[in-house]
Formats: structure tokens, C-alpha cells, sequence
């Protein structure tokens, strides 16, 4: 079991140590961790956030497990060289079109939501979002305008192609839940939108088990904090789906709890191919004073036991581990807590 380690920049060290010694503690069959340097911690090392180096280990591994780039010191560099390069870079090379974002709230952890505790306690909601995509990976660039001022631009595309595949992974992930999935976008202004809802309109008739609903991106923002119960599986773009898991981490409590997975078409002999991150940054702001709290990396390792090595029994100890954690009352500051990032993880450990 192969599973390269990229820690990054910020907090992505000490969140992902903690997720390691998780891993490490679960006595796997021949597990081989490998270390590699991405982020602005690569780019002052190599000159480059992803190193050729790097993304031939990601290719030689079984799995990745992944911490956060970004580095404000690294602000003014040309695009290529910033950091989150890296994240985009390796999603992008190793055909990661699928990223699931689960949220649910925790027991015990209602009064921690955004929202009211009643509302925040039927949290189970899936983000499906599409990954290699969107205005992310369109053209882009700056230019001057006759008047003098600069202009800039990210052109948002989607093919046919691109959809279907996440249209298809979405209604099958919602099939193994409740059957009930909400397609978002922006269909009554962009053309990329009307395009996503023609072609998941049509993927629908292969799934008649599945309830379909369409759904604009500023109503979905919006009954993501009304009530947050009625969503099952949500599959939306690249961008759609960058915001609206940060906004569904607060209707569960914090950042620091929401996992992802990464996925491809690539099979192992494990599994499914995968890059598994918290679903936050490299937060400069608690950087280096052991705050951060480790729990969205550690249920990412979670996920990638589950999807890349078949090992559900294994993933659901971990999550039961958190879980416990949380309802025990060990909180990190995110949660109101002052237990650190090392404390959580001997929490955990200790459950596991
Ligand atoms: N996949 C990746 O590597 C991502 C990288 N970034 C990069 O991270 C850098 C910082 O971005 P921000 O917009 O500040 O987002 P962020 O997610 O890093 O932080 C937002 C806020 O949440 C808090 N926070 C995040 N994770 C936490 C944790 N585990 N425990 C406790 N508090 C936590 C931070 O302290 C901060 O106040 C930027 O360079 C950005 O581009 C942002 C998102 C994803
Ligand atoms: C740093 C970005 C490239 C992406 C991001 O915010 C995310 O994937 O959540
Ligand atoms: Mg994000």
C-alpha cells in the first residue's frame, strides 16, 4: 500500500502528521508512506510548487494524502509558480474530475453550527464536486484595454463530456444514500450552466431510483443555511462547489472537519486511484503555533482507506474515533476548545 504524502505549506504539516500516526496506528499490510514537497515550500526547495519528482511519486503511489499549499510570502509570484499550482497541477495530471465533500453534523456538536442546533442536527449532506474543470482550468490572463486599464479573465467551459462523467458518479453516489440529488448551477445566465443542466438532465433517465431536482447557486447558497436537511447528494462545477462546501463546514460546525476524496478512473490493485485533503487551506493566520485542528485530514485518511484500499472497516474505526473524540468534548479552538493539534490527535488515537 503506496501512499505519497505531500504535507505543504502552513498548517498542512501538522495537520497531516497527525493523520499519518492515524494510519500508522492501524497495523495496514505493508503500507509505504513516500514524502514529497509541493506548495511554496517546493517552489523555495526546487523553484517549482510541483515538482517533477513530486508528481512521478503521486503517479508511482496507490494514494495520496494531502495537507494545503499557499503561502502569503509567495502573493506577488507569477501564476505558474504560486503555490496552489501544486493542488491544481497534480488534479489536473492525475485526471481527478470527481471531489466528494461529505458533510454531517457531529453528535454533540449542534451548538457549534452557524445555524440553530435544531437545523444544524440534520446535517448528511454529499458534495459532488467537479474537479478538472470550470473557470480553474479555462483561459485565462490580462491584457490592457484601449483606455489604459487592465482587464482579466478565467474562461468558465464545460464539454458534454465533462459533465456526464460527474452526472453519472453524482446519481450513483446518490443511489447508495437516499436517492435524492440536486444538480446546481446558474442556468439562467450562464451558458455553461444551461449546457450542465441539459446533460444531467439526460443522465437522469438512467437513474429513474433517483429524485432529481435543478437548482440555481444563489437559492442553493441560500437553503444550505434555511435548511440544510433537504439535500442529499449535491453535484454542482468546479467553483459552485469550491464555495458552497466552505459555507456547509459552518453548518456543521468548522473547517476543520470536512473532509475530501479526490477521485479518477485510474484502478489500483487496491482500489480506486485518489489525492485525500481537508477540504481548508494552509491558514497562515494559526500556522506554526499547533492550533489547527487535525480532524478534516485525519477522516480524509478515512476516505481513502474506503475508496483506495477497500478497507471500510478501517475507515469507519477512524470515524468512529473522531466522532467519539467530539462527543468526549475534545475541541480544538475552531470549536471553542483549546485542546491543539497533538492533543486532538492522541484523542483520536486514544479511541481508535
Ligand atoms: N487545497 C488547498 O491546498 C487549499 C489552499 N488554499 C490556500 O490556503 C491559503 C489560505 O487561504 P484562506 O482563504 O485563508 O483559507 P483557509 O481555509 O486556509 O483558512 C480560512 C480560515 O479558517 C481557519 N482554518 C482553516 N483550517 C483550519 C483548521 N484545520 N483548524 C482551525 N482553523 C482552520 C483559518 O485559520 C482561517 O481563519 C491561501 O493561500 C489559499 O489559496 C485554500 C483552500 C484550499
Ligand atoms: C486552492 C484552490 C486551488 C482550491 C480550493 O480552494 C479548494 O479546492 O478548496
Ligand atoms: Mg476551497
Amino acid at each position: 500500500m503506496k501512499i505519497a504524502v505531500f504535507p505543504g505549506d502552513g498548517i498542512g504539516p501538522e495537520v497531516t502528521r497527525e493523520a499519518v500516526r492515524v494510519l500508522q496506528a492501524l497495523d495496514l499490510p505493508e503500507l509505504t508512506l513516500f514524502e514529497g514537497d509541493v506548495g511554496a515550500i517546493a517552489y523555495r526547495r526546487h523553484g517549482r510548487p510541483l515538482p517533477d519528482e513530486t508528481l512521478e511519486m503521486a503517479r508511482a503511489a496507490d494514494a495520496v494524502l494531502f495537507g494545503a499549499v499557499g503561502d502569503p510570502s509567495c502573493d506577488g509570484l507569477e501564476r505558474h509558480l504560486r503555490p496552489e499550482q501544486a493542488i491544481l497541477g497534480l488534479r489536473a495530471d492525475l485526471g481527478l474530475f470527481a471531489n466528494l465533500r461529505p458533510a454531517t453534523t457531529f453528535a454533540g456538536l449542534e451548538g457549534m453550527s452557524a445555524l440553530r442546533p435544531e437545523i444544524a442536527a440534520a446535517i448528511d449532506l454529499l458534495i459532488v464536486r467537479e474537479l478538472n474543470g470550470d473557470v480553474y482550468f479555462g483561459d485565462k490572463g490580462t491584457r490592457r484595454l484601449d483606455d489604459g486599464q487592465r482587464q482579466g479573465w478565467d474562461m468558465m467551459a464545460y464539454a458534454e463530456d465533462e459533465v456526464r462523467r460527474i452526472a453519472h458518479l453524482a446519481f450513483r453516489a446518490a443511489q447508495g444514500r437516499k436517492g435524492q440529488l440536486v444538480s446546481v448551477d446558474k442556468a439562467n445566465v450562464l451558458e455553461t450552466s444551461q449546457l450542465w443542466r441539459d446533460v444531467v438532465g439526460e443522465v437522469a433517465a438512467d437513474y429513474p431510483d433517483v429524485a432529481l431536482e435543478h437548482m440555481y447557486v444563489d437559492n442553493a447558497a441560500m437553503q444550505l443555511v434555511r435548511d440544510p436537511g433537504r439535500f442529499d447528494v449535491i453535484v454542482t462545477g468546479n467553483l459552485f462547489g469550491d464555495i458552497l462546501s466552505d459555507q456547509a463546514s459552518m453548518c456543521v460546525g468548522s473547517i476543520g472537519l470536512l473532509a475530501s476524496a479526490s477521485l479518477g478512473q485510474r484502478e489500483t490493485a487496491f482500489g480506486t486511484f485518489g489525492l485525500y485533503e481537508p477540504i481548508h487551506g494552509s491558514a497562515p493566520d494559526i500556522a506554526g503555533q499547533g492550533r489547527a485542528n487535525p480532524m478534516a485530514t485525519i477522516l480524509s485518511a478515512a476516505m481513502m482507506l474506503r475508496h483506495s484500499f477497500g478497507r471500510e472497516d478501517d475507515a469507519a474505526r477512524i470515524e468512529s474515533a473522531v466522532a467519539r473524540a467530539l462527543a468526549d468534548g475534545v475541541r480544538g479552538g475552531d470549536l471553542g476548545g483549546d485542546a491543539g493539534t497533538g492533543a486532538i490527535g492522541d484523542a483520536v488515537l486514544e479511541r481508535l
